[in-house]
């Protein structure tokens, strides 16, 4: 897959493969300012939890940069402060671009008077490092979850949690990809993923451009395809993970898991630890983003639903704990009960 999130020393800017358009176009859009990186965040010209973190802190220096234009003095400070706000609230579930812009702002807590132009280099340095950071965890949480999966084997992934949705490479695709790489004959089956079609649209064409065997299957025929025995593994990404295992994903994702369950196929949730909110003690805390409605109403720009007909355009659901059969991270494979393994993943050292 080719490289979607890039700095450009050259143009001074963030630039991103705009994700609206794939597989039909390839069209990228230019972050200049925080605005631009909020407008890409909400309207999921780029969207994945960690490919929204990596932004998040390229967004940070964007920020910086910008109000030394605008500001004199110590009001940069502040205005900064409100730029910040508004870039952590684009979308709500996704808990690494709160983890992005919190570990940006330590290295700035840590030298308070550290003057504009030092904290624009500082955080460009920062952003292009939790870029290749990611890669390479999402590299380390590929080798663990390909592990488990059997020589030849059938995967079932629900939305798209590959290098689109990340800094590069994947997490529940990287595992995928992993496998490969380890020489074993893997297939992908992807839910097409309503409204947005991540696993239609983007998940099938990374993996066909990497030549992975992949189909595409309604969300709907999830349950049949395992009750058939198709399946040998579910793997998802995840938005956002409590404290004790529970799981935000994308819509639909709690459904794959019920079925999962009844049918008797192992359901794993590959995501690095940036992904753990371990201040939100289980699913009930986490918030669901709601998004347009016109995203539900209309398709490929017609309007399907009856004018005047509302619509429900939740963007994540809450897969309890007890349906996930392993977190994969960099840190290895975490099993239940997940309040114990989660706690021991944090406190051991790599
Ligand atoms: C590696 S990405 C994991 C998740 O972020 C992914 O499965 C997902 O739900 C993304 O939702 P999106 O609304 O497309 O940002």
């Amino acid at each position: 897959m080719k490289r979607h999130i890039r700095f450009s020393d050259d143009e001074n800017a963030l630039l991103l493969l705009d994700q609206r358009f794939l597989p039909l176009q390839e069209k990228w859009f230019v972050c200049r300012t925080v605005e631009d990186v909020i407008t890409a965040l909400k309207e999921m010209v780029v969207r994945g939890a960690p490919a929204i973190g990596v932004c998040a802190a390229y967004g940070c220096f964007l920020g910086a940069r910008q109000v030394a234009e605008l500001t004199s003095n110590g009001d940069w400070r502040v205005e900064l402060d409100r730029l910040l706000e508004r870039l952590e609230d684009a979308r709500p579930t996704a808990v690494n671009l709160r983890w992005a812009i919190r570990r940006m702002r330590a290295a700035q807590e840590a030298d308070p008077e550290m003057a504009n132009e030092e904290l624009q280099w500082v955080w460009l340095k920062m952003a292009k490092d939790i870029h290749a950071e990611d890669i390479r965890i999402n590299k380390l949480i590929g080798g663990h979850g390909a592990a488990v999966l059997p020589e030849t084997a059938t995967v079932m992934t629900h939305c798209n949690a590959g290098a689109l949705a990340t800094g590069g490479y994947g997490t529940a695709l990287g595992v995928v990809r992993a496998g490969v790489g380890q020489g074993k004959t893997i297939r992908v089956i992807a839910n097409e993923t309503r409204p947005f079609l991540q696993g239609a649209r983007l998940t099938a064409f990374e993996l066909a451009w990497d030549d992975i065997p992949v189909q595409v299957a309604c969300d709907n025929a999830a349950a049949l395809l395992l009750a058939q025995g198709k399946i040998d593994a579910v793997v998802v990404g995840a938005d956002r993970i409590a404290a004790n295992g529970d799981i935000a994903n994308k819509i639909g994702t709690y459904g794959v898991a019920l079925a999962a369950r009844e049918h008797g196929v192992p359901f794993y949730v590959a995501a690095p630890l940036s992904t753990i909110d371990r201040e939100c003690p289980s699913g009930a805390q986490i918030p669901i983003e709601e998004r347009p409605q016109q995203e539900v109403a209309r398709y490929g720009g017609q309007q399907i639903v009856p004018e005047g007909v509302s619509t429900l355009n939740f963007a994540f659901d809450i897969t309890p704990a007890s349906f996930v059969t392993g977190i994969v991270t960099e840190r290895g494979i975490l099993n239940p009960p997940f309040a114990q393994s989660i706690a021991d993943a944090f406190s051991s050292t790599v």
